[in-house]
């Protein structure tokens, strides 16, 4: 396994899969936009599925299992949250080598699966709320150019969806979920995101509203979304007759509940993969790597005895040890074929968060070298304040990821108020907080208005493409103060709030 060959900066797509293969995070499948998680990827998964099931089950969410294959009937049960989704259906038409009667398709999101279910089960208003999600996985054949966890026809997620008998506690319920998903970003993946409402154009068009983490890239200055937390109102409800009687006597109408269904899946990997990795390889962040610290015997040369090669080994074993007892994800490297040097690169290229040096001047000063992935900043640990410097310096490394990428996205998320100063700052890799009218035809033309050079020339024939527009984010919850009579954007008409625009994934 030689280092990455080329420059995050020069060639950011060909970085990225370079070092997931590399750092042997993924690998490529014969069928395209499909792809293996190999357990360095798996075990980030594994973390995020671990923290977020736990918050959801503190609010009486269950995790429940339903069938993976769709009949059109059923799917179709609901036309226009369809319509524009269904070139990415992929169906079941065969098997072995004879026809199915009808065709089937496999699940791309599960309401048109679940609600049904709802509707059988919520008879009584005392059966609600009725919170159920998923673990699995989705089939959306996309035909857009697919990118390792960022766009995949298969993907990992797991899928919410909730019933309510009023539509404020299904409304808290949404913001309670969206804060979680901020959480698996911020505190797990290091990773800062603004959280909002999308727009009507944005929105999920089957639900009531959406809000949205949003995330930032920035090496390419494009926003990315990052989870997404809908409101639906009555609108399943009412297709799939989900209704109670109405507590207040039989001879009220029946009420339709008040639904929600929020999702997030393994793109979140794809974000902190680009965002925190370097030239070197991976970094991960150590609340979601699969090891945390790995433990290498250095200072063993030609002249070293047997005695003091295997005194060396026995005391690195010994730190590996004491640091598993203290619940660090821990490993030691004791194949002397290989120099210090070669181990060294070949973990910076997993990624793993520190490396613990051991040599025989160490164990002579009862210490340990300690050397962070992310900047190469060393320490010198003594063994006996091993199980609390450890920690520290792990927690220390979190925090620095965070903070690092949170100073890139705040000075790359600019306040612009004059139509002239736009485009240039999308040039100039910054995502934009413009006041705007709120009209999606204004929308239209912003995306369509900057997908331009600086000067507002047309872009060479080799630049255009659909994603040089910049996109609406979200309508951020942190408002900055419009000023009496502030003026859309771009249009003539009346801001109403600010919403941020970027170039997008
Ligand atoms: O986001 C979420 C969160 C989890 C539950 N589902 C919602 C909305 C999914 C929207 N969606 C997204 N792609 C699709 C693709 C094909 C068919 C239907 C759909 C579809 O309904």
């Amino acid at each position: 396994l030689i280092g990455i060959t080329v420059d995050k900066a020069l060639d950011f797509p060909g970085w990225y899969q370079q070092i997931l293969t590399k750092g042997e995070m993924l690998d490529y499948y014969d069928v395209s936009g499909c792809y293996i998680l190999r357990p360095a990827s798996y075990a980030i998964w594994e973390q995020i599925q671990q923290w977020f099931d736990a918050k959801i089950k503190g609010l009486g969410v269950q995790n429940a299992y339903f069938p993976m294959f769709v009949s059109s009937r059923v799917l179709e049960r609901e036309k226009d949250h369809i319509e524009g989704f269904a070139p990415e259906v992929a169906w079941v038409t065969k098997a072995g080598s004879s026809d199915l009667e009808e065709p089937i398709a496999i699940r791309p999101t599960s309401e048109t699966v679940m609600y049904p279910y709802y509707s059988k089960w919520i008879r009584s208003y005392r059966d609600l709320p009725l919170k159920l999600n998923q673990w699995n996985s989705v089939v959306r054949w996309e035909f857009k150019h697919p990118q390792p966890f960022l766009r995949t026809r298969e993907f990992l997620w797991q899928e919410g969806h909730t019933a309510h008998l009023t539509v404020e506690d299904a409304k808290q319920e949404v913001l309670d979920i969206l804060d979680f998903y901020a959480g698996v970003y911020e505190e797990l993946l290091a990773v800062p995101v603004v959280k909002g409402k999308k727009t009507e154009k944005e929105k999920f068009a089957g639900g009531d509203f959406t809000t949205t983490c949003e995330g930032y890239i920035p090496q390419t200055g494009r926003g990315i979304q990052g989870a997404t937390s809908h409101h639906l109102g009555q609108n399943f409800s009412k297709m799939f007759n989900v209704s109670v009687e109405n507590p207040l006597g039989s001879d009220h109408p029946k009420l339709f509940v008040y639904q929600n269904s929020w999702g997030l899946s393994t793109r979140v990997i794809g974000v902190m993969v680009m965002i925190h990795s370097d030239n070197k390889g991976l970094v991960i962040p150590p609340r979601v790597s699969q090891y945390q610290a790995v433990v290498i015997p250095v200072g063993i040369t030609k002249k070293t005895t047997d005695a003091e090669r295997s005194n060396i080994h026995a005391s690195a074993k010994a730190i590996e040890d004491r640091l598993k007892k203290a619940g660090i994800r821990a490993f030691g490297d004791y194949n002397d074929n290989y120099t210090p040097g070669w181990k060294f690169s070949q973990y910076e290229l997993k990624g793993i968060p520190i490396r613990i040096e051991l040599g025989p001047k160490d164990i002579e000063k009862g210490q340990v070298i300690v050397v962070r992935r992310n900047d190469s900043r060393k320490y010198t640990v003594q063994l006996n304040e091993l199980e609390t410097r450890i920690p520290e310096i792990l927690e220390e490394l979190q925090r620095d990821l965070y903070l690092k990428a949170k100073e890139l996205f705040d000075t790359h998320r600019v306040i612009v108020e004059d139509w002239k100063d736009f485009v240039p700052n999308l040039n100039r890799k910054n995502v934009i907080l413009s006041p705007w009218c709120g009209v999606m035809e204004c929308e239209e033309d912003i995306k369509d208005s900057s997908a331009k050079k600086d000067d507002g020339e047309e872009l060479e024939q080799d630049e255009k493409s659909p994603s040089m527009g910049a996109k609406s984010l979200c309508i951020p919850f942190e408002q900055p103060e419009l000023k009496q009579g502030q003026k859309c954007i771009k249009c003539s008409r009346p801001a109403i709030q600010y919403c941020m625009f970027g170039r997008s994934y």
